[in-house]
């Protein structure tokens, strides 16, 4: 076998370069977008932990999680976006979420032991 061996960035044409870069700024914009979102969602859902912990609520909802999966699928192939990434990316999500509302209500729990 006698395979051709890759180019470098450097072999390539000043054009493809140029295109190159530009799609990479597109990317570093909207993965900064993806970040900010993500912080507003977890702010969101932080607010949602502690009301079911106040409220001593579970920290799932798999009802909820149902219609989400179900809606964000839907989104996603509205969007030729893949609807098994879509529902992978939601539940790792989600899975993250559920982490932290299970350590605010053992953070609550604790706050409160001796009063039951
Ligand atoms: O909506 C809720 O009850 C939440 O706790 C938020 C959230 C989510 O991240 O969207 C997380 C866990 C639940 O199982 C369902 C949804």
């Amino acid at each position: 076998m006698s395979e051709q061996p890759l180019n470098t960035i450097g072999d390539v044409d000043p054009a493809v370069r140029a295109e190159l870069t530009g799609l990479r700024q597109s990317i570093d914009n909207i993965d900064a977008a993806v970040v900010h979102m993500l912080a507003e969602r977890f702010k969101a859902t932080q607010r949602v932990g502690r009301l079911k912990a106040e409220h001593r609520l579970p920290a799932a909802d798999p009802n909820r999680e149902r219609d989400q999966i179900e809606r964000l699928r839907d989104l996603a192939a509205g969007a030729h976006l893949d609807p098994v990434f879509a529902e992978k990316f939601l539940n790792f999500i989600i899975a993250e979420v559920i982490r932290h509302h299970e350590a605010i209500a053992s953070d609550a729990a604790g706050g409160h032991e001796g009063q039951n």
